[in-house]
């Protein structure tokens, strides 16, 4: 078998889909006459318009850029220093285990795996909405939900140094830091969502989800409220709802984003406790604010290099690569010096 190759990103990391909290915008960035001469008017439009602003939005801009370039970096300092001093909670959350799955998930996943599973028999085990391709499905316990979050908690509140989930979270713990890929997510992919996914998005890859971006984001009342709409950097993503107590905060979703239509329409779903809710990661959405309570969801953005490979989701073009550490953002260099028996079928499409 030839050697897994390695994991990169797409250089437009560091100057696409930069996020400008303040007038709730994504933008690319080169330079100053550039953001202006692409986002002036919609900048103006979202009270980001007077020089001081501006000034401000410019100095964002490029802290963000700075804060990309250094995050490789600081992430495995992070991830050294969380591994050698971090004191677990509980550290059985870290191996994932059957017990920690609802039966009713276990279900679906042996249904799926079986020689005769199609989509539509799949369909009769999840709560579909609209003709979107949004599912809902049953994944852990709640005991686990419950152990699962006082470990973030206890994690939270430890001096360790903590990253931010992505560039629109504030709060939340990324997943890969704290040690859980390679016992927990990494097989929760392969072995469970994946066949899973095979049937509901095969033309996404489904059936080759090679990485993750895997982490914890949590809304409360004097932290982050809400979310912007936005698209994820995945092919099929995974939002599980771990508790706490909460009222409001319902996902809504809009267009996909290769499929804009000239009137999107909006619709809305309800996170459920231990349920997760499967899309397309390129579906236009974002969270509507809690009223109360905290939220906490584990998010997981799978992605096949199969797919990616050939265009990257972010900047619509074909990705131009950089060095990575781990699974990057999903990318991989290309499959031309591989012998016909070790080609994936998914890069066959
Ligand atoms: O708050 C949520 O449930 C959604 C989070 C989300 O869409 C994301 O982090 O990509
Ligand atoms: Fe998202």
């Amino acid at each position: 078998m030839a050697a897994a190759r390695p994991f990169r990103a797409c250089s437009c990391f560091f100057s696409s889909n930069l996020f400008v909290r303040r007038c709730g915008l994504h933008v690319r960035y080169r330079h100053r006459e550039q953001l202006l001469s692409d986002y002036g008017t919609a900048l103006r439009e979202r009270g980001c318009g007077s020089p001081e602003v501006l000034e401000a939005v410019v100095r964002e801009i490029e802290a963000e850029v700075q804060r990309r370039k250094q995050l490789i970096h600081q992430s495995t300092e992070r991830k050294a220093i969380i591994a050698s001093r971090y004191k677990r909670k509980h550290p059985e959350v870290y191996v994932l285990q059957d017990s920690f799955l609802a039966p009713e998930f276990l279900e679906i996943v042996s249904y799926c795996t079986s020689p005769d599973a199609h989509l539509d028999g799949l369909l009769r085990y999840t709560e579909s909405f609209s003709d979107k391709r949004i599912y809902r499905l049953p994944v852990f316990t709640e005991e686990f939900c419950r152990a699962f979050v006082e470990e973030l908690e206890n994690f939270e509140q430890s001096d360790m140094p903590k990253g931010r989930p992505n560039s629109m979270n504030n709060y939340g713990v990324l997943l890969n830091e704290i040690g859980m890929d390679e016992n927990f997510i990494t097989p929760l992919r392969e072995k469970y969502l994946r066949p899973i996914t095979a049937l509901l998005y095969p033309d996404l890859g489904g059936a080759c989800l090679d990485s993750h971006k895997a982490f914890v984001v949590k809304y409360a009342l004097h932290e982050d409220l809400d979310l912007s709409s936005h698209y994820d950097n995945a092919e099929v993503t995974l939002n599980v709802s771990l508790g706490k107590d909460f009222t409001e905060g319902s996902l809504y979703f809009g267009d996909f984003r290769q499929d804009p239509s000239p009137v999107p329409s909006y619709i809305e779903v309800e996170h459920v406790g231990t349920q997760g809710l499967l899309h397309r990661g390129g579906q236009i959405h974002g969270a509507l604010p809690i009223a109360s309570g905290e939220r906490w969801n584990l998010i997981v953005w799978m992605r096949a290099s199969a797919i990616r490979n050939r265009l990257c989701p972010m900047c619509n073009q074909k990705p131009e690569l950089v060095e990575a550490e781990g699974f990057g953002d999903g990318f991989t260099e290309s499959a031309e010096d591989d012998v016909p028996e070790t080609v994936d079928l998914c890069s066959l499409w």
